[in-house]
Protein backbone atom coordinates (compact mmCIF):
# COMPACT_ATOMS: atom_id res chain seq x y z
CA UNK A 1 0.00 0.00 0.00
CA UNK A 2 1.28 3.31 -0.68
CA UNK A 3 2.27 5.91 1.84
CA UNK A 4 -0.16 8.60 2.50
CA UNK A 5 0.47 11.57 1.99
CA UNK A 6 0.93 14.84 4.26
CA UNK A 7 1.23 18.64 2.62
CA UNK A 8 2.59 20.99 5.43
CA UNK A 9 2.83 24.53 5.39
CA UNK A 10 2.93 27.01 8.17
CA UNK A 11 4.01 30.45 9.14
CA UNK A 12 3.55 29.82 12.68
CA UNK A 13 5.83 26.76 13.14
CA UNK A 14 4.91 25.88 16.80
CA UNK A 15 4.55 22.10 17.77
CA UNK A 16 4.69 21.32 13.72
CA UNK A 17 8.37 19.20 14.51
CA UNK A 18 6.61 16.91 17.29
CA UNK A 19 3.76 16.80 15.26
CA UNK A 20 5.30 16.01 11.59
CA UNK A 21 7.36 13.31 13.44
CA UNK A 22 4.65 11.78 14.92
CA UNK A 23 2.69 11.85 11.39
CA UNK A 24 5.96 10.39 9.75
CA UNK A 25 5.80 7.47 12.77
CA UNK A 26 2.05 7.05 11.44
CA UNK A 27 3.42 6.07 7.95
CA UNK A 28 2.89 9.50 6.45
CA UNK A 29 5.52 10.90 3.68
CA UNK A 30 5.83 14.87 4.14
CA UNK A 31 5.65 17.39 1.44
CA UNK A 32 6.69 20.80 2.61
CA UNK A 33 7.64 24.53 1.36
CA UNK A 34 10.76 26.60 1.97
CA UNK A 35 10.96 27.73 5.75
CA UNK A 36 8.79 24.48 7.22
CA UNK A 37 11.16 22.50 5.15
CA UNK A 38 14.14 24.09 6.64
CA UNK A 39 12.80 23.44 10.05
CA UNK A 40 11.71 19.99 9.88
CA UNK A 41 14.98 18.74 8.17
CA UNK A 42 16.91 20.85 10.83
CA UNK A 43 15.57 18.25 13.25
CA UNK A 44 16.12 15.53 11.00
CA UNK A 45 12.12 14.81 10.03
CA UNK A 46 12.60 13.62 6.48
CA UNK A 47 10.75 15.82 4.29
CA UNK A 48 10.35 15.62 0.22
CA UNK A 49 10.34 19.80 -0.68
CA UNK A 50 7.14 21.38 -2.60
CA UNK A 51 9.10 21.59 -5.78
CA UNK A 52 10.22 18.02 -6.18
CA UNK A 53 5.86 18.00 -6.63
CA UNK A 54 4.99 20.82 -8.52
CA UNK A 55 8.86 20.34 -10.86
CA UNK A 56 8.79 24.61 -10.44
CA UNK A 57 10.33 26.27 -7.87
CA UNK A 58 9.54 28.79 -5.18
CA UNK A 59 9.37 31.98 -7.03
CA UNK A 60 8.59 35.87 -6.62
CA UNK A 61 9.76 35.86 -2.69
CA UNK A 62 7.44 33.15 -2.10
CA UNK A 63 4.48 34.61 -3.74
CA UNK A 64 4.21 31.25 -5.61
CA UNK A 65 4.97 27.75 -3.98
CA UNK A 66 2.20 25.41 -3.66
CA UNK A 67 0.06 27.31 -6.28
CA UNK A 68 0.17 24.30 -8.74
CA UNK A 69 -1.57 21.80 -10.74
CA UNK A 70 -0.06 19.35 -9.09
CA UNK A 71 -0.98 20.39 -5.65
CA UNK A 72 -4.58 21.51 -6.03
CA UNK A 73 -4.92 17.96 -8.12
CA UNK A 74 -3.50 15.96 -5.33
CA UNK A 75 -6.22 17.94 -2.51
CA UNK A 76 -9.32 17.93 -4.84
CA UNK A 77 -9.25 14.56 -6.46
CA UNK A 78 -12.21 12.89 -5.43
CA UNK A 79 -11.15 9.46 -4.23
CA UNK A 80 -14.13 7.41 -5.15
CA UNK A 81 -14.43 8.89 -8.83
CA UNK A 82 -12.93 6.42 -11.31
CA UNK A 83 -12.19 9.29 -13.72
CA UNK A 84 -10.27 11.62 -10.89
CA UNK A 85 -8.25 8.37 -10.28
CA UNK A 86 -7.35 7.95 -13.82
CA UNK A 87 -6.28 11.70 -13.92
CA UNK A 88 -3.78 11.73 -11.41
CA UNK A 89 -2.34 8.99 -12.49
CA UNK A 90 -2.13 10.33 -16.05
CA UNK A 91 -0.38 13.02 -14.94
CA UNK A 92 1.41 11.28 -12.20
CA UNK A 93 -0.13 13.54 -9.52
CA UNK A 94 -0.16 11.81 -5.66
CA UNK A 95 -3.21 12.64 -3.80
CA UNK A 96 -2.78 14.57 -0.55
CA UNK A 97 -4.57 13.05 2.84
CA UNK A 98 -3.66 15.60 4.87
CA UNK A 99 -2.92 19.49 4.79
CA UNK A 100 -1.45 21.34 7.72
CA UNK A 101 -1.42 24.85 6.65
CA UNK A 102 -1.32 28.43 8.84
CA UNK A 103 -1.19 31.17 7.67
CA UNK A 104 1.10 34.65 6.77
CA UNK A 105 0.74 36.81 10.08
CA UNK A 106 -1.28 39.36 8.45
CA UNK A 107 -3.56 40.64 11.80
CA UNK A 108 0.02 40.75 14.08
CA UNK A 109 1.98 42.50 11.06
CA UNK A 110 -0.94 45.51 11.29
CA UNK A 111 -0.82 45.12 15.00
CA UNK A 112 2.57 46.72 14.80
CA UNK A 113 3.02 50.52 15.09
CA UNK A 114 5.11 51.20 12.16
CA UNK A 115 3.59 48.29 9.78
CA UNK A 116 3.97 50.16 6.57
CA UNK A 117 1.51 49.29 3.79
CA UNK A 118 3.54 47.40 1.81
CA UNK A 119 4.04 45.35 5.16
CA UNK A 120 0.93 44.69 5.13
CA UNK A 121 0.11 43.69 1.24
CA UNK A 122 3.29 41.27 1.83
CA UNK A 123 1.62 39.27 4.56
CA UNK A 124 -1.97 38.97 2.55
CA UNK A 125 -1.40 34.49 2.20
CA UNK A 126 -2.40 33.53 -1.03
CA UNK A 127 -1.74 30.06 -1.50
CA UNK A 128 -1.87 28.78 2.10
CA UNK A 129 -5.75 29.81 2.06
CA UNK A 130 -6.26 27.93 -1.23
CA UNK A 131 -5.10 25.07 0.06
CA UNK A 132 -6.88 25.12 2.97
CA UNK A 133 -10.47 25.90 1.06
CA UNK A 134 -9.47 23.36 -1.30
CA UNK A 135 -8.79 20.57 1.37
CA UNK A 136 -12.19 21.45 3.27
CA UNK A 137 -14.20 20.94 0.09
CA UNK A 138 -12.58 18.16 -0.20
CA UNK A 139 -12.93 17.72 3.66
CA UNK A 140 -14.63 13.38 2.91
CA UNK A 141 -11.16 12.48 1.79
CA UNK A 142 -8.88 15.25 2.89
CA UNK A 143 -7.86 16.33 6.81
CA UNK A 144 -7.47 19.79 7.22
CA UNK A 145 -5.63 21.52 10.39
CA UNK A 146 -5.32 24.99 10.48
CA UNK A 147 -4.57 25.09 14.14
CA UNK A 148 -2.22 23.94 16.81
CA UNK A 149 -4.47 23.24 18.93
CA UNK A 150 -6.47 20.29 16.49
CA UNK A 151 -2.67 18.48 16.26
CA UNK A 152 -3.41 16.26 19.66
CA UNK A 153 -6.92 15.16 18.64
CA UNK A 154 -5.69 14.59 14.61
CA UNK A 155 -2.49 12.53 16.05
CA UNK A 156 -5.06 10.75 18.73
CA UNK A 157 -7.02 9.66 16.30
CA UNK A 158 -4.33 8.38 13.91
CA UNK A 159 -3.16 6.53 16.62
CA UNK A 160 -6.37 4.62 17.81
CA UNK A 161 -7.63 3.77 14.01
CA UNK A 162 -5.33 5.02 11.47
CA UNK A 163 -7.86 7.56 10.33
CA UNK A 164 -9.40 10.66 11.19
CA UNK A 165 -13.05 10.52 11.70
CA UNK A 166 -15.48 12.19 9.18
CA UNK A 167 -17.10 13.73 12.03
CA UNK A 168 -13.54 15.42 12.83
CA UNK A 169 -12.81 15.86 9.40
CA UNK A 170 -15.88 18.06 8.71
CA UNK A 171 -15.40 19.92 12.42
CA UNK A 172 -11.79 20.27 10.64
CA UNK A 173 -13.60 21.79 7.50
CA UNK A 174 -16.01 24.55 9.15
CA UNK A 175 -12.93 25.63 11.27
CA UNK A 176 -11.24 26.33 7.88
CA UNK A 177 -13.86 28.49 6.37
CA UNK A 178 -14.70 30.12 10.01
CA UNK A 179 -10.70 30.99 9.78
CA UNK A 180 -10.16 31.97 6.01
CA UNK A 181 -13.24 33.83 6.28
CA UNK A 182 -12.19 35.66 9.54
CA UNK A 183 -8.71 36.27 7.56
CA UNK A 184 -9.74 37.75 4.71
CA UNK A 185 -12.44 39.84 6.96
CA UNK A 186 -9.69 41.60 8.19
CA UNK A 187 -7.91 42.14 5.23
CA UNK A 188 -11.00 43.42 3.76
CA UNK A 189 -11.64 45.85 6.75
CA UNK A 190 -8.15 47.06 6.36
CA UNK A 191 -8.42 48.23 3.03
CA UNK A 192 -11.46 49.29 3.49
CA UNK A 193 -10.52 51.82 5.79
CA UNK A 194 -7.17 52.48 3.78
CA UNK A 195 -9.26 53.34 0.42
CA UNK A 196 -11.93 55.36 3.03
CA UNK A 197 -15.23 53.72 1.87
CA UNK A 198 -17.39 54.80 4.24
CA UNK A 199 -20.68 52.38 2.86
CA UNK A 200 -19.03 49.10 1.26
CA UNK A 201 -21.79 46.58 -0.31
CA UNK A 202 -20.96 44.27 2.38
CA UNK A 203 -20.05 44.68 5.76
CA UNK A 204 -17.94 41.96 6.60
CA UNK A 205 -15.88 42.21 10.13
CA UNK A 206 -14.59 39.29 12.28
CA UNK A 207 -14.49 38.82 16.08
CA UNK A 208 -12.61 36.41 17.97
CA UNK A 209 -13.98 34.28 20.90
CA UNK A 210 -12.63 35.73 24.43
CA UNK A 211 -14.48 34.19 26.59
CA UNK A 212 -17.76 31.59 27.41
CA UNK A 213 -20.39 33.52 29.39
CA UNK A 214 -22.51 31.68 31.99
CA UNK A 215 -25.34 33.08 30.44
CA UNK A 216 -26.51 36.28 28.66
CA UNK A 217 -28.92 39.45 29.48
CA UNK A 218 -31.04 36.70 31.83
CA UNK A 219 -30.05 32.91 32.81
CA UNK A 220 -32.25 31.45 30.16
CA UNK A 221 -30.01 33.38 27.35
CA UNK A 222 -26.82 31.51 26.07
CA UNK A 223 -24.38 34.56 25.69
CA UNK A 224 -20.09 34.26 24.38
CA UNK A 225 -17.46 37.57 24.78
CA UNK A 226 -16.15 38.23 21.62
CA UNK A 227 -13.10 40.37 21.14
CA UNK A 228 -12.09 42.78 17.59
CA UNK A 229 -8.85 40.55 16.55
CA UNK A 230 -7.16 44.23 17.58
CA UNK A 231 -9.19 45.70 20.09
CA UNK A 232 -8.06 49.35 21.92
CA UNK A 233 -6.18 49.05 24.47
CA UNK A 234 -8.43 51.21 26.41
CA UNK A 235 -11.75 48.46 25.92
CA UNK A 236 -13.31 47.10 28.09
CA UNK A 237 -12.58 44.02 25.55
CA UNK A 238 -8.78 44.42 26.19
CA UNK A 239 -9.28 44.77 30.35
CA UNK A 240 -7.56 42.79 32.57
CA UNK A 241 -8.90 41.37 35.35
CA UNK A 242 -6.78 40.96 39.18
CA UNK A 243 -9.52 39.63 41.01
CA UNK A 244 -12.95 38.63 41.42
CA UNK A 245 -15.69 36.40 40.30
CA UNK A 246 -16.05 36.02 36.39
CA UNK A 247 -17.66 38.81 34.74
CA UNK A 248 -21.27 38.69 33.55
CA UNK A 249 -22.79 39.27 30.18
CA UNK A 250 -24.56 42.46 31.94
CA UNK A 251 -21.03 43.22 33.86
CA UNK A 252 -19.00 43.88 30.34
CA UNK A 253 -22.01 45.80 29.03
CA UNK A 254 -22.55 48.25 32.22
CA UNK A 255 -18.39 48.02 32.52
CA UNK A 256 -18.58 49.49 28.39
CA UNK A 257 -20.82 52.17 29.32
CA UNK A 258 -18.95 53.25 32.74
CA UNK A 259 -15.42 53.18 30.67
CA UNK A 260 -16.95 55.71 27.79
CA UNK A 261 -18.39 57.42 30.59
CA UNK A 262 -14.90 58.23 32.79
CA UNK A 263 -12.96 58.73 29.61
CA UNK A 264 -14.80 62.21 29.34
CA UNK A 265 -13.23 63.83 31.80
CA UNK A 266 -9.32 65.03 32.09
CA UNK A 267 -9.32 65.73 35.73
CA UNK A 268 -10.11 63.00 38.25
CA UNK A 269 -13.19 61.39 38.19
CA UNK A 270 -15.47 58.34 39.30
CA UNK A 271 -18.31 57.22 37.31
CA UNK A 272 -21.09 54.72 38.54
CA UNK A 273 -23.36 52.75 36.58
CA UNK A 274 -26.25 50.52 36.56
CA UNK A 275 -28.27 49.19 33.72
CA UNK A 276 -26.29 51.35 31.29
CA UNK A 277 -27.06 54.67 32.87
CA UNK A 278 -24.60 56.44 34.86
CA UNK A 279 -26.28 56.82 38.71
CA UNK A 280 -23.68 58.83 40.00
CA UNK A 281 -20.56 60.55 38.01
CA UNK A 282 -18.17 62.61 40.78
CA UNK A 283 -15.28 64.72 39.50
CA UNK A 284 -12.59 66.28 42.26
CA UNK A 285 -9.11 67.41 42.92
CA UNK A 286 -8.42 63.78 43.63
CA UNK A 287 -9.90 60.22 42.94
CA UNK A 288 -10.80 59.57 46.88
CA UNK A 289 -12.93 63.18 46.39
CA UNK A 290 -14.44 61.87 42.89
CA UNK A 291 -15.66 58.75 44.22
CA UNK A 292 -16.97 60.52 47.46
CA UNK A 293 -18.78 62.78 44.95
CA UNK A 294 -19.60 59.95 42.54
CA UNK A 295 -21.29 57.85 45.83
CA UNK A 296 -23.20 61.26 47.66
CA UNK A 297 -24.79 61.73 43.67
CA UNK A 298 -27.31 58.93 44.43
CA UNK A 299 -25.87 56.42 47.21
CA UNK A 300 -29.06 54.48 46.80
CA UNK A 301 -28.70 53.16 43.09
CA UNK A 302 -24.57 52.92 43.11
CA UNK A 303 -25.73 49.54 45.48
CA UNK A 304 -24.67 46.68 43.03
CA UNK A 305 -23.12 49.25 40.41
CA UNK A 306 -20.18 48.85 37.83
CA UNK A 307 -17.57 51.89 38.97
CA UNK A 308 -15.08 53.52 37.16
CA UNK A 309 -12.39 55.79 37.30
CA UNK A 310 -9.63 57.40 35.82
CA UNK A 311 -6.85 57.22 38.29
CA UNK A 312 -5.03 54.65 40.79
CA UNK A 313 -7.16 53.46 43.05
CA UNK A 314 -4.76 54.66 46.38
CA UNK A 315 -5.91 52.54 49.75
CA UNK A 316 -8.23 55.94 51.30
CA UNK A 317 -10.78 55.81 48.00
CA UNK A 318 -10.29 51.52 48.33
CA UNK A 319 -11.28 51.81 52.43
CA UNK A 320 -14.27 54.03 51.34
CA UNK A 321 -15.54 51.61 48.17
CA UNK A 322 -15.32 48.42 50.43
CA UNK A 323 -18.10 49.89 52.31
CA UNK A 324 -20.92 49.32 49.96
CA UNK A 325 -21.34 46.33 47.85
CA UNK A 326 -19.77 46.70 44.31
CA UNK A 327 -19.95 44.50 41.22
CA UNK A 328 -17.12 45.59 39.92
CA UNK A 329 -14.05 48.52 39.92
CA UNK A 330 -12.47 49.63 36.93
CA UNK A 331 -9.21 51.70 37.14
CA UNK A 332 -6.04 52.40 35.29
CA UNK A 333 -4.35 50.82 38.23
CA UNK A 334 -4.82 50.24 41.77
CA UNK A 335 -2.18 50.73 44.66
CA UNK A 336 -0.90 47.07 46.31
CA UNK A 337 -2.34 48.88 49.56
CA UNK A 338 -5.52 49.59 47.81
CA UNK A 339 -5.58 45.71 46.48
CA UNK A 340 -5.08 44.34 50.00
CA UNK A 341 -7.84 46.53 51.04
CA UNK A 342 -10.22 45.08 47.93
CA UNK A 343 -9.07 41.71 47.56
CA UNK A 344 -10.72 40.74 50.75
CA UNK A 345 -14.09 40.95 48.76
CA UNK A 346 -13.91 37.80 47.71
CA UNK A 347 -16.50 38.56 44.98
CA UNK A 348 -15.52 42.14 43.72
CA UNK A 349 -14.09 42.27 40.31
CA UNK A 350 -11.41 44.37 39.91
CA UNK A 351 -9.84 45.65 36.59
CA UNK A 352 -8.05 47.63 34.77
CA UNK A 353 -8.28 49.47 31.79
CA UNK A 354 -5.99 51.61 30.32
CA UNK A 355 -8.64 54.52 30.23
CA UNK A 356 -6.36 57.54 29.32
CA UNK A 357 -5.66 56.03 25.68
CA UNK A 358 -7.53 57.58 23.37
CA UNK A 359 -9.91 54.89 21.55
CA UNK A 360 -9.83 55.10 17.98
CA UNK A 361 -13.93 55.77 16.29
CA UNK A 362 -14.92 52.60 16.17
CA UNK A 363 -18.59 51.88 14.18
CA UNK A 364 -20.63 51.47 16.55
CA UNK A 365 -23.13 48.20 15.37
CA UNK A 366 -26.44 47.27 16.50
CA UNK A 367 -28.23 44.02 15.56
CA UNK A 368 -31.85 44.23 14.84
CA UNK A 369 -34.04 41.14 13.75
CA UNK A 370 -32.58 40.68 10.20
CA UNK A 371 -30.10 43.54 10.02
CA UNK A 372 -27.60 45.44 11.27
CA UNK A 373 -27.56 49.09 12.42
CA UNK A 374 -24.13 50.86 11.67
CA UNK A 375 -22.88 53.85 12.60
CA UNK A 376 -20.13 56.10 13.72
CA UNK A 377 -19.82 57.01 17.20
CA UNK A 378 -20.73 59.65 18.98
CA UNK A 379 -17.84 60.92 19.41
CA UNK A 380 -18.79 64.92 19.60
CA UNK A 381 -17.79 66.96 22.62
CA UNK A 382 -18.03 70.67 23.69
CA UNK A 383 -17.57 72.97 20.59
CA UNK A 384 -17.27 76.59 21.97
CA UNK A 385 -17.67 77.28 17.85
CA UNK A 386 -21.66 75.52 17.73
CA UNK A 387 -22.93 77.03 21.03
CA UNK A 388 -24.69 79.95 21.66
CA UNK A 389 -26.89 81.81 24.54
CA UNK A 390 -29.85 82.62 23.57
CA UNK A 391 -31.45 83.84 26.77
CA UNK A 392 -31.19 87.33 28.74
CA UNK A 393 -29.08 86.01 31.10
CA UNK A 394 -25.47 84.27 30.19
CA UNK A 395 -24.29 81.47 32.66
CA UNK A 396 -21.92 82.47 35.59
CA UNK A 397 -18.18 80.48 35.73
CA UNK A 398 -19.50 78.43 38.03
CA UNK A 399 -23.08 77.42 35.93
CA UNK A 400 -20.24 77.01 32.69
CA UNK A 401 -18.61 73.97 35.15
CA UNK A 402 -21.70 72.31 35.97
CA UNK A 403 -23.40 72.66 32.57
CA UNK A 404 -20.24 71.22 30.70
CA UNK A 405 -20.34 68.55 33.05
CA UNK A 406 -24.11 68.11 32.66
CA UNK A 407 -23.59 67.78 28.83
CA UNK A 408 -20.84 65.03 29.14
CA UNK A 409 -22.56 63.30 30.93
CA UNK A 410 -25.86 63.59 29.28
CA UNK A 411 -24.59 62.01 26.24
CA UNK A 412 -24.36 58.66 27.73
CA UNK A 413 -27.65 58.65 29.17
CA UNK A 414 -30.35 56.71 27.69
CA UNK A 415 -33.10 58.78 26.01
CA UNK A 416 -34.98 60.95 26.80
CA UNK A 417 -32.01 61.84 29.06
CA UNK A 418 -32.07 65.16 32.07
CA UNK A 419 -28.97 64.92 34.11
CA UNK A 420 -28.48 67.41 36.70
CA UNK A 421 -25.17 68.57 38.28
CA UNK A 422 -23.64 71.17 40.22
CA UNK A 423 -20.35 71.85 39.34
CA UNK A 424 -18.56 68.42 40.56
CA UNK A 425 -21.19 65.94 40.53
CA UNK A 426 -24.41 64.29 39.09
CA UNK A 427 -27.44 65.47 41.42
CA UNK A 428 -29.88 63.95 39.40
CA UNK A 429 -30.24 61.76 36.46
CA UNK A 430 -33.72 60.74 34.56
CA UNK A 431 -32.84 58.44 31.56
CA UNK A 432 -34.74 55.98 29.22
CA UNK A 433 -38.06 58.05 29.12
CA UNK A 434 -40.86 58.40 26.32
CA UNK A 435 -41.32 62.48 27.26
CA UNK A 436 -39.30 64.55 28.19
CA UNK A 437 -40.94 65.92 31.46
CA UNK A 438 -41.17 63.10 33.00
CA UNK A 439 -36.94 62.51 32.76
CA UNK A 440 -36.75 65.79 33.90
CA UNK A 441 -39.26 64.74 37.23
CA UNK A 442 -37.22 62.30 37.98
CA UNK A 443 -34.33 64.11 37.68
CA UNK A 444 -35.60 66.81 40.19
CA UNK A 445 -37.23 64.33 42.22
CA UNK A 446 -33.76 62.50 42.74
CA UNK A 447 -31.68 65.58 43.36
CA UNK A 448 -34.31 66.73 46.25
CA UNK A 449 -32.95 69.38 48.30
CA UNK A 450 -29.35 69.52 45.99
CA UNK A 451 -32.01 70.73 42.72
CA UNK A 452 -31.79 74.32 44.40
CA UNK A 453 -29.59 75.90 42.30
CA UNK A 454 -28.15 73.16 39.88
CA UNK A 455 -28.18 72.87 36.17
CA UNK A 456 -29.83 70.91 33.64
CA UNK A 457 -28.35 69.07 30.74
CA UNK A 458 -31.13 67.65 27.86
CA UNK A 459 -29.94 65.41 25.53
CA UNK A 460 -32.26 66.90 22.77
CA UNK A 461 -34.59 69.73 21.80
CA UNK A 462 -37.10 70.96 24.19
CA UNK A 463 -40.28 70.64 22.10
CA UNK A 464 -42.02 73.27 24.28
CA UNK A 465 -41.52 75.47 27.53
CA UNK A 466 -43.03 72.84 29.68
CA UNK A 467 -39.68 71.41 30.51
CA UNK A 468 -38.27 75.04 30.90
CA UNK A 469 -40.84 75.33 33.53
CA UNK A 470 -40.30 72.43 35.25
CA UNK A 471 -36.82 73.56 35.89
CA UNK A 472 -37.44 77.04 36.53
CA UNK A 473 -39.92 76.55 39.53
CA UNK A 474 -37.43 73.49 41.20
CA UNK A 475 -34.68 76.52 41.12
CA UNK A 476 -32.28 75.69 38.61
CA UNK A 477 -30.24 78.08 37.31
CA UNK A 478 -28.95 77.18 33.78
CA UNK A 479 -29.65 74.89 31.44
CA UNK A 480 -27.36 73.33 28.09
CA UNK A 481 -29.65 71.46 25.64
CA UNK A 482 -29.05 71.41 21.53
CA UNK A 483 -32.01 73.96 20.57
CA UNK A 484 -33.50 73.49 17.13
CA UNK A 485 -37.03 72.67 17.88
CA UNK A 486 -39.38 75.30 16.05
CA UNK A 487 -41.07 75.92 19.70
CA UNK A 488 -37.41 77.31 20.94
CA UNK A 489 -38.88 80.34 21.42
CA UNK A 490 -41.20 79.59 24.14
CA UNK A 491 -38.29 77.77 25.95
CA UNK A 492 -35.80 80.82 25.80
CA UNK A 493 -38.74 82.95 26.95
CA UNK A 494 -39.79 80.46 29.63
CA UNK A 495 -35.84 80.26 30.52
CA UNK A 496 -36.50 84.12 30.95
CA UNK A 497 -39.18 84.56 32.90
CA UNK A 498 -37.44 82.02 35.37
CA UNK A 499 -33.78 83.96 34.99
CA UNK A 500 -32.54 80.93 33.73
CA UNK A 501 -29.27 81.09 31.18
CA UNK A 502 -29.75 78.74 28.63
CA UNK A 503 -26.64 77.44 26.34
CA UNK A 504 -27.97 76.05 22.76
CA UNK A 505 -25.05 73.56 21.88
CA UNK A 506 -26.57 72.77 18.63
CA UNK A 507 -25.75 69.21 18.70
CA UNK A 508 -28.10 66.36 19.86
CA UNK A 509 -27.41 63.24 21.72
CA UNK A 510 -29.97 60.69 21.54
CA UNK A 511 -28.90 57.41 22.92
CA UNK A 512 -31.08 54.61 22.41
N1 LIG B 1 2.29 31.44 -2.43
C1 LIG B 1 2.20 30.21 -2.15
O1 LIG B 1 2.16 29.39 -3.04
C2 LIG B 1 2.16 29.76 -0.75
N2 LIG B 1 1.99 28.52 -0.37
C3 LIG B 1 2.02 28.46 0.98
N3 LIG B 1 2.21 29.71 1.48
C4 LIG B 1 2.33 30.08 2.86
O2 LIG B 1 3.69 30.02 3.23
C5 LIG B 1 3.82 29.86 4.64
C6 LIG B 1 4.91 28.88 4.94
O3 LIG B 1 6.06 29.24 4.30
P1 LIG B 1 7.47 28.60 4.66
O4 LIG B 1 7.25 27.12 4.75
O5 LIG B 1 8.40 28.99 3.53
O6 LIG B 1 7.94 29.19 5.97
C7 LIG B 1 2.46 29.39 5.13
O7 LIG B 1 1.92 30.40 5.94
C8 LIG B 1 1.65 29.19 3.86
O8 LIG B 1 0.28 29.54 4.06
C9 LIG B 1 2.29 30.54 0.42
N4 LIG B 1 2.54 31.87 0.53
C10 LIG B 1 1.71 32.87 0.25
O9 LIG B 1 0.84 33.02 -0.47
Amino acid sequence: MSKKRALVSVSNKEGIVEFVQALVEQGFEVVSTGGTKKALQDADVPVIGISEVTNFPEILDGRVKTLHPNIHSGLLAMRERAEHQEQLSEHNITPIDLVVVNLYPFKETIAKPNCTFEDAIENIDIGGPSMLRAAAKNHNHVTVVVDPVDYATVLTELKDSQDVSIETKRRLAAKVFRHTAAYDALIAEYLTEAVEETEPETFTVTYERKQGLRYGENPHQQATFYKKPLADAGSIASATQLHGKELSYNNIHDADAALAIVKEFTEPAVVAVKHMNPCGVGSGTTIEEAYGRAYEADPVSIFGGIVAANREIDEATALKMKEIFLEIIIAPSFSQAALDVLTTKKNLRLLTVDVTKQAKPEAMLTSIHGGLLVQDEDQFGFDEATISVPTKREPTEEEWAALKLAWKVVKHVKSNAIVLTNGQMTVGVGAGQMNRVGAADIAIAQANDRVQGSVMGSDAFFPMGDTVELAGKAGITAIIQPGGSIKDQDSIDMADKYGIAMVMTGVRHFKH
